[in-house]
This record gives structure tokens, sequence and C-alpha cells, in this order.
């Protein structure tokens, strides 16, 4: 879908992305990981040409990007920043139908649209659509500016820190509305950020850049278990790197068959190893029982075999 191809590109002389290799296929989530400086937002503007690259290529669908028209490039993706950038002077429903109206969408198209994202992002249509940016919490400008990132329903969507300058708890419910609309809509998603536990939460493959070139490639648990270099070990968090791989296993396939009675105390079987444990901590016991959505007790999991398995 994406590719790099030996893409490089100074600033004033100076290289920001030297020789970048990367394909990135229909319906990853792709997380650019790396400190500040790194080249993270360089290399995610250079796809929809918000920079040009000067070096190698970049293809989208096999062709280089130079080849398309800009404007039609960037109405293929979605962008979506930390700055959210919402007209102030424009009510929600006009600000998220921007690039459909642009591409002269019916009024009840768009219409139809504007609600379908509203409901999507959790914002009653009734309550939001005719509100300026201004009568709107951050967390909810963030969602109305990933709102109008879909709304044309792109092919590609990039984000460049989209949930940077929130409060932990609307960033964290944020997060799992992406994973939720990525799961759900197939999308190919490129998103920068320097918070590793985001890339951890979010990413199919994350992409660690350091001084513009890439570290290290791989999905979160290969990142976390097989660091590349001293820097990709020292970036991911040596010290608490084994709860970062508990939090990444899920329960579900360590669950046991019940050893006599049903515990006392039970876990979703949706649920991390890190939550298991956390919450065997929390309650003083070392077994939990597992349940499913409606309720129906699975099995069990103990905390010697949730620890047994995290190398495995
Ligand atoms: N418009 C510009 N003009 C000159 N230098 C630039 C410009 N934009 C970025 N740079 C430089 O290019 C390098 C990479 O910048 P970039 O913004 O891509 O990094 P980043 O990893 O996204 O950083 P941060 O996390 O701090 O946003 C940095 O050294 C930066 O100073």
């Amino acid at each position: 879908m994406i590719t790099f191809d030996h893409t490089c590109k100074s600033y004033d002389g100076t290289p920001a992305i030297t020789d970048l290799n990367l394909h990135i296929t229909q319906g990853e989530l792709v997380v650019l990981l790396g400190p500040s400086g790194s080249g993270k937002s360089t290399a995610l503007k250079m796809i929809n040409r918000m920079v040009d690259h000067d070096g190698g290529r970049i293809l989208l669908n096999g062709e280089e990007i130079y080849s398309f028209n800009v404007q039609d490039l960037r109405r293929r993706m979605g962008y979506a920043i930390q700055s959210v950038g919402l007209f102030p002077h424009w009510t929600v429903a006009r600000n998220i139908a921007t690039v459909p109206t642009l591409l002269g969408w019916d009024a009840a198209r768009v219409q139809a649209r504007v609600t379908e994202l509203l409901q999507l992002l959790d914002m009653a249509p009734e309550s939001y659509a005719s509100r300026y940016p201004h009568q709107l919490s951050g967390g909810q400008q963030q969602r109305v500016g990933v709102a109008r990132a879909l709304a044309a329903d792109p092919d590609v969507l990039l984000m460049d820190e989209p949930f940077g300058a929130l409060d932990p708890v609307t960033r964290a419910t944020l997060q799992l509305e992406l994973k939720r609309i990525h799961r759900a809509t197939g999308k190919t998603i490129v998103l920068v950020t320097h918070d590793i536990d985001e890339a951890l939460l979010l990413a199919t493959r994350i992409v660690l850049l350091y001084q513009g070139r890439i570290a290290q490639v791989g999905t979160p648990l290969e990142l976390l278990q097989q660091p590349a270099s001293d820097f990709v070990a020292d970036f991911m968090g040596r010290a608490d790197l084994g709860l970062k791989q508990l939090s990444l296993r899920p329960i579900a396939p360590l669950v046991q068959a019940l050893k006599g009675a049903t515990p006392a105390h039970a876990i979703a079987d949706t649920a991390t190893v890190r939550e298991a444990i956390s919450q065997m901590a929390a309650l003083g016991v070392s077994c939990l029982g597992v349940i499913n959505p409606s309720g129906s007790v699975l099995g069990q999991v103990s905390a010697a075999n949730l620890l047994e398995a995290r190398h495995g």
C-alpha cells in the first residue's frame, strides 16, 4: 500500500530522514516511534506531501506519490494532528464534512456521514453537530478531528500525536476507540507518537526511528523481547520490560479447567495477564475464575501458571 524506497529528506542540508525502507500493507496500524527529533513527523508528512522527500521514492499502491495531483493525494488520506486544527467559525458538522463537501457529495449523503461518525465516536449528533469547537472539551475536539479525518472514508489515516495534550483518562479512552475503529474498518493507519505505552497498545507494527534511520521494525512483542540494539532495549524501557510484556499477553490461551470449587473472584476472558495479576494482587488471592461476556465460568487462571507462561 505505502512503500518507502531508499527515501531521504534533508532540511537546509541537514538530514532528517536517511535511506528509509519500509513497506506498509493494507490494514496495518503502523506506529512511528522514537525520541524527539528522530524524524517521525517528517516520515509521516512525506506520505501526504505536507513535506516533500528529496531522495529515493515513496509509492502509494505502486505509484510514486509525485505522480498524483497533490490535492487528490491528500483527499485519499485522512490526516489528524495534535493541535486538531478545526475551523473555529464552523460547526462540528461542517468541520467533519470538509472533505466530503470538497468531493461534491450531495447534502443528504454528507449529513448521513456526519451522523454516522459522531455516533462512532460516541458523541450524540443531536447534542454536538451544531456546536462550535470552542463549545467542546479538548477530548471532544480531538474526536471531531478524528471524525473529520475519517469522513471521506480515506484509504489511509495519518495521525501525528493525535492524542497528545490530553489528560490520561481521555487519552486512554480515545486510544481504545481508535483500536476499535481500526478493527471495525480495517483501515491502514500510520500514527506518530513518542509514547511507548501508546505504541505497545495500538501498533500492529512499530517502526522505531533514531536520528532519521530505522533502529528496528517489528511487532510490539518483538521489540520488547528481541531488541536489535542497546538503543532499542533502552528506549523500550528495560526497567519494566517484564510488566510491559505481560500487558500484551491475553489470558485466554492460559485458562485452565477448574480445579475444585469455583474461585471466589472472577475476571473477563478478554483480560491481559497483567490485569489478572494486578487483580490478584489487589484481592490478595492467587487464583481467579475466568468468565465470558455472558457470565459463564470458563475455567480459572492461577498466578503460577500466568507467570510461568511469560516466557512462552
Ligand atoms: N521545517 C523544518 N525546517 C528545518 N528543520 C526541520 C523542520 N522540520 C523538522 N526539522 C528537523 O528535522 C529533524 C526531524 O524532525 P521531526 O519533526 O521529523 O522529528 P520528530 O521525531 O517528529 O520529533 P518530535 O517528537 O520532537 O516532534 C529534527 O532535527 C528537526 O529539527
